[in-house]
């Protein structure tokens, strides 16, 4: 086992033309550890990673991994492999050979060539595959086959980008869990790129919410669920309702979030629960989603407003659309939020 090296970001920023497509950016991801970096499309997420694996020249700012200052060194020499989306195997290579490519650029010999290919082969769960064309394997297998092929350089960092996203939702979980189980047992910093909060929350150490070239928050994810920096990281993240402060007697330009799982609801006129802030709504729309109910509410301080009930107290309670409900919630509960830049 070995020791991946911290990553350091300073001031980092991409130009293209007079397009700013990172802007200054600091992040620390510690070694060893699973980073996501999250964002809507367009925000900056894979020039920031193909400017650490030195695809892509730095305009202004420092990459530093392991202390060491990187931003001029060739890709070869950063200690760093990538992943892509496409997977980019060797057509004409069987599996051993594709995982081997590497290692024979690097004058290892023949045999020890073709047993580190097979001890990565058996990492990823694919040396009895180790024959194959790429054509012959289905699209989780080749993915498996491009993870050996980065892992083999032993390097310090392995960035991913979209790794998941060509996968059918089943394959996508338990090639998730096969990701954040290798990270673990390599104990090398991983660093995937992604644009789904699911996939974020469920593998990262660290999530690094990213917005319009900039990094609206880097914390790991149960902070940013539970304390989301401002209303873009509140709205991104998902499962929180964004309202104006004056709901809360602040001032109506601020912001205050509320989880969708912290409201009450109850029929108008009935008792209010044990919230200390309520509002006459009516039900707009309902979504069972099985373990839960999401209720949409319609009213005049209330935008987007959604209730996530779990099914039993849904069923039981019998909601319908159209009805007038009181929602309340605990003033406790309420979230300030920074606004958005
Ligand atoms: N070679 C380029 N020339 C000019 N502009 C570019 C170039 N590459 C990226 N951009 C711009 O930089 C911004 C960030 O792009 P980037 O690909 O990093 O976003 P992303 O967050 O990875 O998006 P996606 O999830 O869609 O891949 C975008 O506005 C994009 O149009």
């Amino acid at each position: 086992m070995r020791t991946g090296g911290e990553i350091e970001l300073v001031g980092l920023t991409k130009r293209y033309g007079s397009v700013e497509a990172v802007k200054a950016i600091d992040v620390r991801i510690p070694e060893d550890s699973y980073c996501c970096l999250l964002g809507p499309s367009g925000c900056g997420k894979t020039t920031t990673l193909r400017m650490i694996a030195g695809h892509e020249s730095v305009s202004e700012g420092d990459i530093l991994i392991g202390g060491a200052n990187v931003s001029d060194l060739m890709p070869a020499k950063r200690g760093t492999a990538m992943m892509f989306q496409s997977y980019a195997l060797f057509p004409h290579l069987n599996c051993a050979e594709n995982v081997a490519f590497s290692l024979k650029m690097r004058g290892m010999g023949k045999s020890e060539r073709r047993e580190t290919a097979m001890e990565y082969l058996a990492l990823v769960e694919m040396d009895q595959h180790a024959e194959r064309l790429p054509s012959q394997l289905s699209g989780g297998q080749q993915q498996r086959v491009a993870l050996a092929r980065a892992l083999v350089t032993k390097p310090d960092v392995l960035l991913l980008d979209e790794p998941l996203s060509a996968l059918d939702p089943f394959l996508r979980i338990r090639m998730r869990e096969e990701l954040k189980r290798l990270q673990s047992e390599l104990g090398i910093s991983f660093i995937h790129v992604t644009h789904s909060q699911e996939e974020a929350m469920a593998l990262a150490d660290l999530v690094v919410v990213m917005n319009d070239g900039r990094i609206e928050q880097a914390a790991p994810p149960r902070e940013v669920f539970e304390k989301p920096a401002s209303v873009f990281v509140a709205r991104f993240i998902g499962g929180h309702n964004v309202m104006s402060g004056a709901i809360a007697g602040e001032d109506p330009a601020s912001s205050v979030a509320i989880r969708a799982d912290r409201v009450s609801l109850s029929r108008a006129g009935g008792a209010i629960g044990d919230g200390s802030h309520s509002v006459e709504a009516k039900i707009a729309a309902i979504e069972y989603l099985g373990l839960w109910a999401k209720l949409r509410l319609d009213a005049p301080e209330l935008q987007d407003f959604t209730v996530s009930l779990p099914d039993s107290q849904f069923f039981a309670e019998g909601f319908r659309v159209g009805e007038s409900v009181t929602a309340s919630w605990r003033s406790t509960d309420l979230h300030r939020l920074s606004a958005d830049r």
